[in-house]
């Protein structure tokens, strides 16, 4: 797969303090990557420097093989944390106006402003000013700015937060239509399960340094337990005296239970087998609030 935009050894601190730590990872095109780190971890940060808006003291983001140049940022799209639309300009001017800014005709600006506010359920709000908006329609007010011109790189910090269900699942599904078009999309947030349902490749940071990076699946696979679930007709109780098992949850019919090393799960369910049907056996997979709490540690 071809990585499009590519952090490499960056630096960066604020006075004594380095926030920024030897940062690298990649993202690629047609998929989503979830930035995932505590308060403080440098997230923001990180989006800064991938946008021009703050320097690195050492290190490169280059995109498509290339330093980024002012061209290259015309493709791209950025919500920052600090938000920042202007309060009294209406929703739909708005949204036309950064459209322009970034090169649109102004014919092009307005289809897809109305096209994208029409998608993010805004549509009736186009003629109010964004400060007489509700605090989660100026996010998706922020989000269409974000999208208007049809960024090949979407950067996001934290897209999801204060917004409602409902809204968290539009944002969602427009995410990852932009994603599946083709775009890149980076976004930082803190709700994990939200991250673990959305992205298909993850860079977890802790105190400004990358503590995992990769696909979604990959992570999850190089941090499964040699754990597993069995679900039979009965009592599952048996299963403490198995030779290798550990039993972790036992609720009736159901058990979790880890096996030691070189112990054979396959014996456990020979054995489960010879007392009746199994209705369900199969490896426990960590979750993403699992394997963030392994790796930051
Ligand atoms: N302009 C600045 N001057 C001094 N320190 C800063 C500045 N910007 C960020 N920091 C510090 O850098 C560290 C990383 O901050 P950053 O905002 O990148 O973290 P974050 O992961 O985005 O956190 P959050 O989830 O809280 O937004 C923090 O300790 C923060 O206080």
């Amino acid at each position: 797969m071809t990585t499009v935009l590519n952090v490499e050894a960056v630096n960066r601190s604020f006075g004594e303090r380095q926030v920024l730590k030897d940062v690298s990872f990649s993202v690629e095109p047609g998929r989503l990557t979830g930035f995932v780190g505590a308060n403080g971890a440098g997230k923001t940060t990180t989006m800064r420097i991938i946008l021009g808006v703050l320097a690195a003291d050492t290190g490169t983001v280059t995109w498509r093989g290339a330093p980024i140049s002012r061209n290259d940022r015309q493709l791209f799209g950025y919500m920052p944390e600090e938000r920042g639309l202007y309060p009294k300009m209406t929703v739909g001017e708005q949204v036309v106006y950064l459209g322009r800014l970034h090169g649109l005709s102004a014919a092009d600006a307005k289809r897809r402003t109305t096209a994208l506010l029409e998608r993010l359920e805004l549509a009736e709000r186009a003629g109010d000013p964004v400060e007489k908006l509700s605090l989660g329609n100026q996010q998706r007010a922020q989000i269409a700015a974000a999208l208007v011109h049809d960024p090949e790189l979407l950067v996001l910090d934290e897209p999801f937060s204060g917004l409602d269900p409902i809204a968290v699942e539009t944002v969602l599904a427009v995410l990852r239509e932009r994603a599946r078009a083709g775009a890149a999309v980076l976004f930082s947030s803190h709700q994990l399960e939200l991250v673990e349902r959305l992205c298909d490749d993850l860079v977890i940071i802790a105190d400004g340094t990358v503590r995992a990076a990769g696909s979604r699946i990959a992570l999850r696979e190089q941090h499964a337990l040699p754990r597993y679930r069995i679900e039979v007709d009965g009592d599952a109780g048996w299963i403490r005296d198995e030779p290798g098992v550990t039993l972790l949850e036992l609720d009736g019919a159901q058990a979790v239970f880890d096996m030691t090393a070189g112990a054979d799960e396959q014996a456990v369910l020979r054995s489960a087998l010879g007392r009746g049907p199994v209705r369900a056996f199969g490896p426990v997979r960590p979750s993403l609030a699992e394997i963030f709490r392994e790796v930051i540690q």
